[in-house]
């Protein structure tokens, strides 16, 4: 069903839903495009309206291989829409979620491409604030790169403070995805270049593992983690690649690298990491099994219904043809920022949890809680059974010479 919006693009086709609108292939006077159409209450919203318009020459200023480009903006009638490069491909959520792991050869190229974006917006002022697996789309129909590596864009740039900003954004609220956000947004400060360079690193951290460092549960505990844990050294993670994730999750912004060293130290890597494996990683964890504490419980509601870890599908423009994907998933967030107490309550919780060193640890530990506790029941309704047996037994013993005296004199009666 082809749709016409504004006076240039004519939509054909969904390629793709997220939590601010719908992705459609589309045509314009210089070919395809991918128009992405805001959800219509964002639309209906004049003070989003007017902030869309103000930051034009921010979002579509842009130009570099490494993002999807943003070519026009419309604001028409009952339309909000913006014009982007169309990539043939997919988006690296959903890579990730068919392959489980990546290469650590596959994984730095793809993470040095993104880094590359970044160091060209951060250059320009543009600090990205929402960097994670389905705002990078692989670039299927480029040359692939290093070690077969998809050529990987950047996209989304500021869309989730721009939606996010006009209703909801106070100084109390967090704008992100809770597994990639930065300790200094959790803290209040302003977010800066540094907080994307966290958040790629967590991406980074995810290739290789298949998990993020520090989620899993509720929100409230996610965050927590930010602020007080560091991430334990991963079984088999190629030394320099280590390196590199420890030093871009360092809980202060300046200790990390920048977007062009990280880059730059990736690419150097590339030839150590040729030909090695992708990590063997233990089965996905599952994060709902992580009950939140008291302090972290002011988060659930935010949880509810969103599944922060929910993930998702849907390729960008598939290279053969298939059903369109529904990715129906509210991946960023607003959220209500901690208090410095709770803070400080975290910080004391995760001393008290020092027997549990690691996210993966903990929630191991929770595993084990969950199976001992079905030993447990398993073993009460045992013993139940038992006595239940036994004082069946007692009564029936107590009840015996009497019955097999009758039955004994019945049986033999007749034949008297
Ligand atoms: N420029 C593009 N070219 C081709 N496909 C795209 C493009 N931009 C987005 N898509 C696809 O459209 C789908 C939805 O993208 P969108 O940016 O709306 O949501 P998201 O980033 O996945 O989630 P959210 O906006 O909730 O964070 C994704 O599957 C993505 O792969």
């Amino acid at each position: 069903m082809a749709r016409k919006i504004g006076s240039r693009y004519t939509v054909h086709q969904v390629i793709g839903r997220g939590s601010a609108g719908t992705v459609w292939l589309g045509e314009g006077p210089d070919g395809p495009v991918a128009v992405k159409l805001l959800r219509e209450d964002l639309a209906a919203d004049q003070v989003l309206v007017g902030r869309f318009v103000q930051e034009r020459t921010a979002l579509t200023c842009l130009d570099h291989p490494r993002v999807v480009g943003v070519h026009d903006m419309v604001v028409d009638g009952s339309d909000l829409a913006l014009v982007m490069d169309l990539v043939q491909g997919t988006d690296l959520r959903t890579r990730l979620e068919h392959d489980g792991v990546l290469a650590p050869l596959v994984a730095a190229s793809v993470i040095a491409d993104v880094a590359d974006g970044l160091a060209a917006a951060h250059a320009a002022g543009i600090v990205h604030r929402d960097v994670k697996p389905e705002n990078v789309l692989l670039d299927l129909a480029a040359p692939p790169g290093p070690g077969g590596a998809p050529r990987a864009k950047l996209t989304d740039f500021g869309i989730a403070r721009l939606v996010d900003a006009p209703r909801r954004t106070r100084a109390t609220r967090i704008i992100g995805t809770p597994d990639y956000l930065a300790p200094e947004i959790i803290e209040g400060l302003e977010p800066r270049a540094a907080v994307d360079i966290y958040a790629l690193a967590t991406v980074l951290y995810e290739l290789l593992t298949g998990t993020t460092p520090f989620g899993g549960g509720h929100t409230g505990a996610v965050l927590r983690r930010h602020v007080t844990e560091n991430v334990p050294p991963v079984e088999g993670m190629p030394d320099g690649l280590w390196r590199i994730i420890s030093e871009c999750l360092a809980k202060a912004p300046a200790s990390r690298l920048r977007a062009s060293e990280l880059a730059s130290r990736l690419r150097l890597l590339l030839p150590e990491l040729a030909g090695v494996g992708p990590l063997a990683v233990p089965a996905q964890r599952t994060a709902t099994e992580e009950a939140p504490t008291p302090g972290e419980a002011v988060y659930a509601e935010a949880d509810a219904g969103r599944g922060t870890h929910r993930r998702r599908r849907g390729p960008a423009v598939p290279l053969v043809p298939g059903p369109t994907p529904d990715s129906t998933r509210d991946t960023h967030t607003s959220l209500r920022r901690p208090s410095a107490g709770e803070l400080a309550s975290y910080a004391e919780e995760s001393r008290a949890q020092r027997t549990q060193p690691a996210p993966g640890a903990h929630r191991r530990t929770r595993a084990q809680q969950i199976r001992r506790r079905r030993t447990l029941a398993v073993l009460i309704a045992v013993i139940l059974l038992l006595a239940g047996a036994a004082a069946a037994w007692t009564a029936f013993a107590a009840e015996a010479p009497a019955h097999a005296a009758g039955a004994l004199s019945g049986a033999w009666h007749p034949r008297l």
